[in-house]
């Protein structure tokens, strides 16, 4: 069309004619440089205070790890003035250059804000990964993961959360945590503002898009259309299914963390106490009342005990929060008592861990200069860099080259527009990312992946490109978490279980189908486009486009979307398999609740970043109703 020629033309002309090595981008390059400092040291003065409290110390309440639901909740909690919070963190301070999104990836290199797990070695998934094992990053710094992450911002389906009530979980369904998706946010899409019945405007979370896109996003979405999808203004708002450009927790080209949204307007508040490179070891509970009484944590390789007056609240994410829980002796009974630790309770701690995995080999290069690359975008004296110094806008606010997305359900592709009605919500999510993964070192060695494949993607170096990716977004299949050793610096082990119910393996196949079948679209044969190989070690004895064949190369190269959940499950106390009741509090220990992806009874669609902060800030009113403090703050 001739809308998408002129954002051809317009992108051509910014980004490749300009003169390279001209003075004035020169001097762009050196003002833009002082202008992020400058910002950085802002961000830093921003950021709040280490804090390291006396040995036997009380607060009120303690909440351990400062990730997504763990920064909110102790924001939320210190807006009681009479109540002292601590909230102990292992990692240490965000910085503002952790927030440019486009370059998001590369966090995940740095040791020192990645916890770096491992999942387990397996012959089923993860094929063509070193030692056949994925890795799965988590966020180590004030923000937690919500500083790694790629800051796609979705609410997840009604569904969901209806689904959540249906199982028994009170007080969760979708038109009870709606106050709360809005209390959080404050959306900055001009078009979304006046929505006031799904959309908040007074939030700490913002969400914007980016401003900046290439001219095949708007081609993915021509071809939904053509594929008889409806598009879709928002996705956070009444309806899911169809295809969007991706709204993000970025506020002026930059990252909204968890601790930027939360932590850094509560800096001056005295009754909050951040302490940082701490590391809690277990929860302390006093045996013969059943009820946790406080933390013993280590920094700067001294010990630490501090006391609870009221609860100990653990937002250390679906990895960290199990393993506290199992190393303060509640979990599986056998295994604690295996590992010497004196059993508190008998329950399913680690199980039920659920994940989505998003197929990565789809891409297609193209002729023309029209989509990202890693070498343009890495030049300085190209606009893309000035651009986002000086102005915070272009290329680089889009996260990791992720520019629009689709949810769709694949039972029902003839109509597509009418599966909402059918009230069964989203099975697949395609991510259209404008970049070839292939282009560049990142990608191959976050998901760490073996030489041989390397080398078929290196081939793509140089490239133009784009990937379309499917997600599986109800995964059937339950993977699960085992403490190694009674010592909180030895990993858990962590078996994802990827694909194993077959019902997962032909969803994410449907998914292959739909993208293959999106570029084949007038929209997208605009462009002159070739599929890259798709043909991965060991499965080349399968026939090309076969079932057996994609699910070849699913296993091959299969990754996570990092969104693990799920193993301190929330459900009624009545069910043997709950860890926490729908109020969050541990079953069977007084005193002590977990608030974060870990309580998820089921998975929710898109990426739960938002929805773990929904989690948070519907526990931080449930908590203050409890002691009486609802009204008060
Ligand atoms: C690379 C990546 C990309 C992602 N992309 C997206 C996305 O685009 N959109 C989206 O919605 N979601 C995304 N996610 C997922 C989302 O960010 C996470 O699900 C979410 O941040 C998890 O929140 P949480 O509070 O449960 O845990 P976390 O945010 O991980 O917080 C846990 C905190 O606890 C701390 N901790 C753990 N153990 C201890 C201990 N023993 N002592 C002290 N502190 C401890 C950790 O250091 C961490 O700060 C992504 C995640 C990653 C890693």
């Amino acid at each position: 069309t001739d809308s998408l020629r002129e954002s051809v033309d317009r992108y051509y002309n910014i980004y490749h004619n300009a003169s390279t090595l001209s003075w004035t981008n020169k001097l762009k390059l050196g003002l833009g440089v002082l202008n992020i400092r400058r910002d950085n040291q802002r961000f830093l003065s921003e950021e709040i205070p280490d804090r390291t409290p006396r040995f036997g110390f009380t607060f009120d309440f303690i909440v351990v790890g400062a990730g997504t639901a763990g920064a909110t909740l102790a924001a939320r909690l210190s807006e009681i003035p009479q109540v002292k919070v601590l909230l102990i963190e292992a990692g240490s301070h965000e910085n503002l250059l952790m927030g440019v999104p486009l370059v998001a990836p590369f966090l995940q290199l740095d040791d020192n804000i990645n916890w770096k797990y491992r999942m387990k070695s397996s012959k089923k998934y993860c094929l063509g990964m070193k030692d056949n094992s994925c890795s799965m990053p988590r966020g180590k710094v004030l923000g937690g993961s919500s500083v790694l992450n790629y800051m796609i911002a979705t609410r997840g389906s009604a569904e969901d959360y209806d689904r959540w009530a249906e199982m028994g979980n009170d007080g969760w369904a979708y038109k009870d945590v709606l106050k709360y998706f809005k209390k959080l946010e404050s959306i900055d899409i001009p078009e979304l503002r006046s929505d006031s019945l799904y959309r908040g405007t007074d939030g700490p979370v913002h969400i914007s898009q980016s401003t900046f896109r290439t001219p095949l996003a708007a081609a993915f979405l021509e071809a939904g259309k053509e594929l008889g999808y409806p598009l879709v203004m928002d996705y956070n708002g009444k309806d899911m299914i169809g295809f969007s450009y991706v709204q993000n927790t970025i506020v002026n080209g930059t990252r909204v963390s968890s601790n930027r949204a939360y932590l850094h307007p509560a800096r001056d508040r005295k009754n909050l106490h951040v302490t940082l490179e701490a590391t809690v070891k277990r929860v302390l509970i006093d045996r013969r009342e059943n009820q946790a009484i406080g933390v013993e944590f280590t920094k700067n390789g001294r010990d630490t005990i501090v006391y609870a007056r009221k609860e100990v609240i653990l937002c250390a994410g679906t990895i960290g929060s199990s393993q506290l829980l199992m190393l303060s002796g509640i979990g599986p009974a056998k295994r604690l008592t295996e590992l010497g630790i004196k059993v508190v309770r008998d329950a399913s701690v680690g199980k039920n861990l659920m994940d989505h995995t998003l197929y990565v080999g789809l891409a297609w290069t193209i002729k023309e200069p029209l989509t990202l690359h890693f070498f343009e975008y890495i030049n300085p004296f190209k606009s893309y860099i000035t651009d986002y110094l000086l102005k915070r806008s272009g290329p680089f606010t889009i996260p990791c080259g992720i520019e629009a997305v689709a949810f769709i359900n694949t039972i029902n592709t003839t109509r597509p527009r009418e599966s909402n009605d059918l009230n069964i919500g989203p099975n697949v999510e395609l991510i259209f990312t404008g970049i070839l993964p292939n282009g560049d070192f990142i990608l191959p060695t976050v998901m760490n992946l073996k030489s041989q494949v390397r080398q078929i993607w290196e081939k793509y170096i140089g490239s133009y490109g784009f990937m379309i990716s499917p997600i599986v977004m109800k995964p059937k299949s339950r993977g699960w978490i085992t403490l190694l050793a009674n010592d909180i610096n030895v990993k858990p082990e962590i078996v994802p279980n990827y694909f194993d119910d077959p019902e997962d393996v032909k969803t994410m196949i449907a998914g292959i189908r739909i993208a293959i079948s999106l570029v084949q679209t007038k929209a997208m044969q605009a462009f002159d486009l070739r599929m890259a190989n798709v043909m991965y070690p060991g499965c080349e004895k399968y026939e090309y486009d076969s079932d057996a064949f994609w699910e070849c190369t699913i296993r091959t190269i299969t990754n996570t979307i990092y969104h693990i959940c799920g193993t301190c499950k929330m459900s009624p106390r009545e069910d043997p398999t709950a860890v926490v009741d729908p109020r969050l509090k541990v079953i069977g220990v007084r005193g002590l609740r977990v608030a974060d992806a870990s309580i998820m009874p089921e998975i929710t669609t898109g990426h739960p970043n938002i929805h773990i902060h929904m989690i948070a800030e519907k526990a931080a009113d449930m908590i203050k109703e409890e002691w009486g403090y609802l009204n008060t703050s």
